[in-house]
């Protein structure tokens, strides 16, 4: 193993290497193939009950939940140990043949998708919590808890980790495309819940991205390699544990949702309830395309209008005031039909549309799998966004319901893709590009938590200009210089 000063000083070195290469260097394709030479080493490491050449099992791991088409890895590998993992990964190097880390596969990016095939490393079976901080707030688990799990596990313990992806996903999956939720508008997204990361790069070497065993809530030690490692994808290494940060289970939980019949009027609340220093958990927007899609999927019968839900946590006294607050402001914007619920069923039961929505969405098409964008702006630009991409939709006659962690800034259009209606798929693609320059035409990103993975990659080019882009390349250069890692992801 080698620690985090050697790693940087190799990196330095690798650095000082790049700059003479950097204009001209690009991903190196694949160098070799699988072979039946090669699966026996890996049965060697890893055991034979951990290798799978099964078309099953392949095709299991060459898509996630998005509508990308699956390109398969030869072969899976189940890893047991840290141990494990470095010597995998260093064969891969040694043979220059790409390797996949795989979490459990909800991305909505296409990240898992082996592109040039090679060895998808599934992480599941290492899934234990390592080590519980409750005084401190903290806890270390391995690659393949699941965020549910840890929860469950947590909840005698009176706390809880919040980040909400809606899918049940990893929590290194979700260090990987710095997931967010529903909740981010009041707890952070990854990037602000990571505290440490244990990486194995290419090479094999083990190291811990903020030092071996810390764990503080701050630090000004250098540069931020945890931070390097949340949102990489995959493509600089394999991360095999994460210290992440808890918090104390709210006393009190109050759900509730109202309707507006503009999208300005539920962006307007939205935003004073912000200025007015209410700490809200959740801020979701659903327009009325959403909710009829959510009526005739769960056979309710909710008003189909531009609708905001809401969430307050906090302790019971003190709680009913800031609702109140909320209601005053929901009124002075001509928001009508406000509910709430605190009672855990009741709020469960308001809350479905939001829960359920890119399952209601799907249902729009049948055997369709989501077709998701993810833009991201400044609050105060978000109605024109929104407004502007409902008319995009509605002038190309397709299917477009939209969600909005409103809260951030962010929000998604859930189309509904039938791969093989070419037709729409077009045009789909069409507007998803065109609403992502609008984004960043209005000072947003083209992804506010899906990550860039395989569909955005032309985009992180007008994103980050082609120096930024550059730079990025040069990272990936200085830990992956074999470009092993995820290959043909993030960058075109
Ligand atoms: C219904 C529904 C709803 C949502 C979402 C999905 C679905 C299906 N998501 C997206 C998704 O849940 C999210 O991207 C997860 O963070 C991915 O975690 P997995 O474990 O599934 O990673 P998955 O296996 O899909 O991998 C994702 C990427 O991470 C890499 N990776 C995985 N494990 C790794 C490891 N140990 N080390 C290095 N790289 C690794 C992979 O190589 C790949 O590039 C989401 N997201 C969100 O942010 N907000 C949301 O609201 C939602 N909502
Ligand atoms: C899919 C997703 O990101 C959401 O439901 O918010
Ligand atoms: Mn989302």
């Amino acid at each position: 193993m080698y620690s985090s000063v050697n790693l940087l000083r190799s990196l330095t070195r690798a650095h000082k290497t790049i700059q003479v290469v950097a204009r001209n260097y690009s991903v190196p394709a694949k160098q070799a193939s699988v072979t039946s030479t090669f699966v026996g080493a890996l049965r060697k490491i890893v055991g034979d009950q951990n290798v799978s050449t099964s078309d099953a099992v392949r095709e299991q791991h060459g898509h996630d939940e998005s509508h990308h088409a699956s390109s398969l890895p030869d072969v899976v590998v189940f890893a047991e140990s840290v141990e494990q993992v470095s010597q995998v990964a260093k064969f891969c190097n040694d043979n220059r043949v790409p390797l996949i880390p795989f979490g459990s596969g909800t991305g909505l990016e296409g990240g898992v998708n082996a592109l040039e095939g090679g060895v998808a490393l599934n992480m599941n079976k290492m899934n234990k919590i390592v080590e519980l901080n409750s005084q401190d707030f903290d806890c270390t688990v391995q690659p393949g808890v699941m965020r549910i799990a840890l929860n469950t596990f947590l909840r005698d313990t009176g706390l809880w980790f919040p980040i909400d992806p809606g899918a049940d996903a990893s929590i290194c999956g979700m260090c990987a495309t710095s997931a967010s939720g529903t909740n981010a508008v009041r707890y952070g997204t990854m990037r602000e819940n990571v505290l440490n990361l244990q990486v194995v790069l290419p090479d094999g070497r083990v190291f811990d991205t903020a030092g071996k065993g810390r764990r503080t809530k701050k630090t000004s030690a250098g540069y931020n390699l945890t931070n390097l490692f949340v949102g990489s994808e995959g493509t600089l290494g394999i991360i095999t544990q994460a210290t992440i940060r808890l918090y104390g289970i709210p006393e009190k939980t109050i759900a509730a949702v109202c309707h507006f019949n503009s999208v300005q009027d539920a962006v307007d609340t939205v935003v004073q309830i912000l200025q007015c220093g209410i700490p809200m958990a959740k801020l979701e927007f659903l327009d009325d395309t959403a909710i009829n899609a959510f009526n005739k999927y769960s056979k309710y019968n909710m008003t189909v209008a531009n609708s905001l839900f809401l969430e307050f946590h906090g302790p019971a006294q003190g709680l009913e005031d800031q609702f109140d607050a909320v209601k005053e402001l929901v009124e002075a914007n001509n928001g009508f039909g406000l509910q709430v619920a605190s009672d855990v069923d009741e709020r469960t039961r308001l809350w479905k549309a939001r829960h359920e929505m890119v399952y209601a969405c799907t249902a729009l098409v049948p055997g369709s799998r989501p077709y998701s964008t993810d833009v991201c702006v400044p609050i105060s630009n978000l109605p024109e966004v929104i407004i502007k991409t409902k008319e995009m939709i509605s002038e190309a006659g397709v299917q477009g319901p939209i969600v909005g962690h409103v809260g951030d800034g962010n929000f998604h259009v859930f189309f509904p893709i039938d791969r093989e209606d070419k037709e729409t798929l077009n045009k789909v693609t069409d507007i998803s590009k065109r609403m992502a320059l609008l984004g960043l035409s209005l000072n947003g990103t083209c992804t506010g938590e899906h990550g860039i993975g395989l569909g955005k990659r032309e985009l992180l080019i007008k994103e980050l200009g082609e120096h930024g882009v550059e730079v990025m390349k040069q990272v990936k250069q200085a830990f992956d210089p074999n470009g092993i890692m995820n290959p043909g992801k993030v960058f075109v």
